[in-house]
């Protein structure tokens, strides 16, 4: 049997989880919400997707236009076993009363506090948490991409700091900034590493900025070491971790840019980049500390936490089974 999943919230995150959806061949996307009848919701309708209003308020819209939605939100939450919340930050908390008295599963997004779910999620750190739960929350990108590397070398961790240089918006959305400035979140820390304390029991401080960039964020990752290793056995550690890649300046990755671009080449859709990418020559061991520069492509790394989520809420499949196959349907590389 299919799990049948719905997306509420088609926008940067939900399209992507809604694509994953259909690569799987344990799921089924049974619909997803609109607020309006956009392009991205005729795009949806072409692809087959059948598209609900996002609540009853928002039907007068799509009649006026002539478009056939196939219900409401609540029509969805009568079909579906668990419903991908990703409708912007906040908004998710709210939707949470429906989904309980629908009485379905829910993922909520990192713009949701992790008071609104039963666990915090990061496949590779945490996959058995989620096992059997109704409410997981897939932390932020930031946090993701944080998540997935310093899991990997825990046992060498006494106490990281990191800054998050963070992009201003995505590229679709051409309201937010800033423009020609550098924006410090000053509150310290910032929201990123209480975060990853949600899924890994780690000593952490984040500080954060924004920049005008839409492309990718990067992060500036220093590690008191609480034993010796070496800058190759780091190097070896990332090149045996799931959804992270090692990518060196040697080879013309000198920016975002050309991570972008690298996975435009490889015809990625939304030239998503799933994977976190690792400076390699950033790798570095000095006086106790270790250093690494990595960057996140916030539309994406993501996705796969989305699919393996629902696998572990439903019990579908043990963890590595479940990266496994959610890597091999996305293109994963490794
Ligand atoms: N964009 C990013 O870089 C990332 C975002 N997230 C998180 O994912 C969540 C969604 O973010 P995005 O996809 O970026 O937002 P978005 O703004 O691109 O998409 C949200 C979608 O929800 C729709 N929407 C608005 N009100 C709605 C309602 N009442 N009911 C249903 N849908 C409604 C919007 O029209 C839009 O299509 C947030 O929690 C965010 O923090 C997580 C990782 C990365
Ligand atoms: O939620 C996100 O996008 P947003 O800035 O549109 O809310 C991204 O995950 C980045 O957010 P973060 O820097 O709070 O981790």
């Amino acid at each position: 049997m299919k799990v049948k999943v719905g997306v509420n919230g088609y926008g940067t995150i939900g399209k992507r989880v809604a694509y994953a959806v259909t690569k799987q061949d344990d799921m089924e996307l049974t619909g997803v919400t609109k607020t309006k009848p956009d392009f991205e919701a005729y795009r949806a309708m072409e692809l087959g997707i059948p598209v609900y209003a996002a609540s009853e308020e928002f039907l007068p819209r799509f009649e006026k236009a002539g478009f056939d939605v196939a219900g409401t939100l609540r029509d969805l939450l009568n079909e579906v076993d668990v419903i991908v919340d990703a409708t912007p930050g906040g908004m998710g908390a709210k939707n949470k009363a429906l989904y309980e008295k629908a009485g379905v599963k829910a993922i909520f997004q990192g713009g949701e506090k992790a008071t609104t779910a039963e666990v915090s999620f990061v496949a590779q750190a945490n996959y058995e948490k989620a096992l059997g739960k109704d409410y997981v929350r897939v932390v932020s990108c930031n946090t993701t991409g944080l998540t997935r590397t310093l899991s990997a070398i825990q046992e060498y961790i006494d106490y990281v700091y990191a800054v998050m240089i963070r992009r201003a918006a995505d590229p679709n959305d051409a309201k937010r900034g800033p423009v020609n400035a550098i924006t410090p979140s000053v509150a310290v820390p910032s929201h990123h590493g209480p975060d990853v304390q949600t899924v890994i029991p780690i000593n952490i401080e984040t500080s954060a900025f924004v920049v005008p960039t839409t492309l990718m964020h990067v992060h500036s990752v220093m590690v008191e070491l609480k034993k010796p290793v070496e800058a190759e056995d780091v190097v070896d550690i990332f090149e045996n971790t799931t959804r992270v890649l090692l990518f060196e300046k040697e080879n013309g990755f000198d920016s975002t840019a050309q991570l972008i671009e690298f996975a435009r080449d490889l015809h990625r859709e939304w030239n998503n980049l799933y994977e976190i990418a690792v400076w390699k020559e950033s790798v570095s061991v000095r006086n106790g500390r270790l250093f690494y520069i990595q960057a996140v492509h916030q539309e994406s790394d993501v996705v796969p936490e989305n699919i393996d989520a629902i696998r572990a809420m439903f019990e579908m499949a043990e963890k590595w089974e479940s990266i496994k196959k959610t890597n091999e349907s996305l293109g994963v590389l490794k």
